[in-house]
């Protein structure tokens, strides 16, 4: 599996303000650069904190991509996926509406009424590891269902938890033009953090390109293939 990690960072490093409110850091034409991006997968994932935070819909919105996609035999949006150890998606979620397929990426410690309402609200649940999702284990049933090329958007505990397991190819980080601030922002990698500057991801610096008042970077991050 390919996995693209792909998320807005104002210049602070903060995805959003400490109240986890949406916020638009990226203008029109980041926007659009997300949308070709999702149109070139095959599944979209987020933590649960986003959709929690946000409610994605996780769809490819313009049309001349939707309709490419179909003419290629794919579903006009790519598969949506949320990382929910404990099952907390709310099962009226936008992802869980009948835009595209959802899988549901859950623990062991899931409860079961939770994950029969997630499957009763049209998702396809996963159950991969205890505590929290086995990614690694997770991304291969993944696999099983088609899913090769992983946009993965946020937020920032499951950015570093794909960081920590070596999973992320390639990362394109846009930075806008604006400072959040607050110790307790999420950023784009949270969790625990490295310690051991041996153990720090070695990215190397592929493009730098200037779009709408921001830049974007994007990064070789040499997973080893799964
Ligand atoms: N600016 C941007 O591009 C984006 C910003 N955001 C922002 O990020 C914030 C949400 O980020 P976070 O709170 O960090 O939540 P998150 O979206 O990273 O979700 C974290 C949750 O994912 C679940 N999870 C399951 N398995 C996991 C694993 N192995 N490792 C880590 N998490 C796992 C856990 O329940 C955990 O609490 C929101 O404020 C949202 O607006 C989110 C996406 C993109
Ligand atoms: N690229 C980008 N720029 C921003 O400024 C953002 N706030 C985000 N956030 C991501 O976009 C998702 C919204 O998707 P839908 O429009 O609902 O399909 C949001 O959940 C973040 O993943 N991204």
């Amino acid at each position: 599996m390919h996995v693209h990690v792909n998320a807005a960072e104002s210049v602070d490093g903060k995805l959003s303000t400490r109240e986890r409110e949406q916020v638009a850091i990226s203008g029109p034409a980041d926007f659009d650069r997300m949308d070709a991006l999702r149109a070139e997968s095959d599944g979209v994932l987020v933590g649960v904190g986003t959709v929690l935070a946000d409610d994605p819909s996780l769809t490819v919105k313009d049309d001349e991509r939707r309709d490419r996609r179909e003419r290629d035999g794919e579903p006009a949006t790519p598969a949506r996926i949320v990382a929910d150890s404990r099952a907390r998606t709310p099962p009226d979620a936008e992802i869980l509406g009948d835009a595209a397929a959802t899988y549901v990426l859950v623990s062991e410690d899931a409860d079961e009424a939770d994950v029969a309402a997630l499957s009763a609200a049209g998702a396809t649940v996963v159950t991969a590891g205890s505590g929290r999702v086995d990614l690694p284990a997770a991304f291969e049933r993944l696999e099983d269902h088609g899913v090769e090329r992983l946009l993965v958007e946020g937020g920032g505990e499951l950015i570093f938890s794909l960081f920590d397991a070596g999973l992320v190819d390639r990362l394109t980080v846009y930075v806008g033009p604006v400072v959040i601030g607050g110790r307790d922002a999420p950023t784009l990698a949270d969790g625990e953090g490295f310690t051991d500057p041996d153990a720090f991801p070695s990215l190397s610096l592929e493009d730098v390109e200037r779009l709408d008042d921001g830049v974007v970077l994007t990064y070789d991050a040499g997973a080893e293939e799964q």
